[in-house]
């Protein structure tokens, strides 16, 4: 069975869907691969002018990496699961096109990290949005602590991380992280009312606009801080806080 579906619609919109409702849609290695994949045919093909992420279902949009898959990586995996997703996520972040994470469900760790790496958030009302990291014995892995202090304010940010909380998709509204709270009786509909003035310029504009709006982010000094913050979350991988944490949510589904 295919882990995520790839659709192209006739108006210029990609949409990729994690397909793994059976794991809430956590992220594996093959996710990692697909996504990667239509990362880089986005930004070549002339003919998508935006990409949509989401999740199958109406429970989750993602729960974040896979732990069945990652829960017993030694130090160095870790760190290189880690360091690919992050990879992943810095060209999604990056990608010259408008991106959008429609979160059909609850959003937990990375989750919330791929959401950020999007351009725009649309939630389906009373979704949950758990930057859960500091409950589970470490840091965001993927970049996410980056990406969301360069686009909430400083104390919004850091509120969110230190909390590591599950907030509903209307606080997460007022913070500025997600866009639209959508009522989701037809989640694609709502999303596609809300791309078509995006839609209705051409692929050059959108592409110039993005490129000008991710400028700040392909200095070394960014990179630096994004793959540092991935390097500190991969030594807290193996901690005994993080094990135990894992242990307990196993044994509790
Ligand atoms: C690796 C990067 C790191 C980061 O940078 O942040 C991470 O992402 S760490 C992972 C953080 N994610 C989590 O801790 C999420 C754990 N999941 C949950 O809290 C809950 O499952 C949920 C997402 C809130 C959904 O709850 P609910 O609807 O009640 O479903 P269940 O809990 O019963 O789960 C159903 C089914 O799915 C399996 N599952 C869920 N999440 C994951 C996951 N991240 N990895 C692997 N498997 C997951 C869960 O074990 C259940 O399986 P079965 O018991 O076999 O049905």
């Amino acid at each position: 069975m295919e882990v995520a579906i790839v659709e192209h619609d006739s108006d210029g919109v990609v949409w990729f869907t994690i397909h793994r409702p059976e794991k809430r849609n956590a992220i594996d290695f093959e996710v990692m691969d697909k996504l990667e994949e239509t990362i880089a045919m986005a930004e070549k093909n002339d003919n998508v002018k935006m990409l949509v992420i989401t999740g199958t279902g109406d429970e989750a949009f993602c729960s974040g990496g896979d732990l069945s898959n990652f829960q017993h990586l030694q130090a160095e995996a870790a760190k290189q699961m880690l360091e690919k997703m992050g990879k992943i996520l810095y060209s999604l972040l990056t990608l010259p096109k408008p991106t959008v994470a429609l979160i059909n469900g609850t959003a937990i760790g990375g989750g919330c990290e791929l959401a950020t790496a999007c351009d725009f958030r649309y939630a389906k009302g009373g979704s949950k949005i758990g930057f859960v990291q500091g409950k589970l014995g470490i840091t965001t892995g993927w970049g996410g602590a980056t990406m969301l202090l360069e686009k909430l304010p400083y104390t919004q940010a850091l509120d969110i991380l230190l909390r590591a909380e599950r907030i509903s998709a209307e606080k997460m509204r007022e913070y500025g992280w997600v866009h639209a709270v959508l009522p989701g009786d037809n989640l694609r509909e709502e999303c596609r009312n809300l791309l078509a003035p995006y839609l209705s310029q051409s692929v050059s504009v959108l592409r110039a606009y993005k490129v000008a709006a991710t400028e700040k982010w392909k200095n070394s000094e960014f990179q630096t801080r994004f793959f540092a913050e991935i390097a500190r979350c991969a030594k807290l991988w193996g901690s005994e806080e993080h094990k135990r944490a894992i242990e307990s949510f196993f044994k509790k589904s």
